[in-house]
């Protein structure tokens, strides 16, 4: 395997709205740096349907299981060590889901403070240091719903298109002012993960933007 000038321990986290390409874009950095992945778990999530049916009533349920999973998550590659490429970032469940779906009237102030209480509690341990990259993936919005219409789980896909429309427009604005570590911003429209030139030149640009240990 080609050796790159990225750190081996190094934590890369792949952020962007739903349908927009992490999983696939984890899974491709992973192998080719020879990095460990860690993924989301769509298919086993209880609560993802309900919620979908019913956001009012499930919001702060769903919310409540992603930390959990997402904590467990973190303490595996804190203690496993070693580089890692993670498919969405604890800070896209906060500042972006749950906010708005509070700010919607979908979870109510009460379960919201909650949530943060919890949340923010977790991100001061040590588990949770601040990733040494994050790659994020963006891109016109009817590539996006393509997307999800082309992928097809069934509660994504029956989902009004509004509710897709809302988050891409929030997760513009989230990443116009996120600055807990070095950003690379890929436009979707611009790569081709089975090209392997394609690639190469995404891991250039990491290979630039990664944070180093000798910087502050
Ligand atoms: N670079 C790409 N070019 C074309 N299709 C892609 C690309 N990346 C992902 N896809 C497709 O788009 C859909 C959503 O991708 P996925 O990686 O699951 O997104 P996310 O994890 O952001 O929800 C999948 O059907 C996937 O095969
Ligand atoms: N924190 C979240 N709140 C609500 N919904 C969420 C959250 N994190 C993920 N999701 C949903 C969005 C998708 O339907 C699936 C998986 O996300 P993906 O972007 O496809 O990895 O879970």
């Amino acid at each position: 395997m080609r050796q790159y000038n990225i750190p081996e321990n190094s934590i890369i986290t792949v952020a962007g709205t739903v349908g927009v390409g992490k999983t696939t874009m984890t899974k491709r950095l992973a192998d080719a740096l020879g990095f460990q992945a860690s993924f989301e778990q769509v298919d086993v999530n209880p609560y993802l349907d309900l919620f979908y049916d019913d956001f009012k009533s499930w919001s702060f349920h769903l919310q409540i299981y992603f930390l959990a999973e997402r904590f467990k998550e973190q303490k595996r590659i804190f203690n496993v060590g070693g580089g890692f490429v993670q498919d969405r970032s604890i800070y896209e469940d906060a500042d972006i889901f749950a906010r708005m779906h509070y700010e919607n009237g979908t979870m109510t102030e009460v379960d919201y403070k909650t949530y943060v209480n919890l949340f923010e509690a977790m991100v001061l341990t040590p588990y949770f240091p601040q990733p040494d990259l994050l790659i994020y993936l963006d891109g016109p919005l009817e590539y996006i719903l393509e997307r999800i219409h082309q992928r097809g789980r069934p509660m994504e896909v029956k989902t009004a298109d509004e509710y897709w429309v809302e988050l891409h427009s929030r997760y513009e604005n989230w990443i116009r002012n996120f600055d807990l570590c070095p950003v690379l911003t890929l436009n979707i429209k611009d790569y081709d993960l089975n090209n392997q030139h394609s690639l190469e030149s995404i891991i250039k640009r990491v290979e630039k933007s990664i944070k180093k240990p000798d910087a502050n």
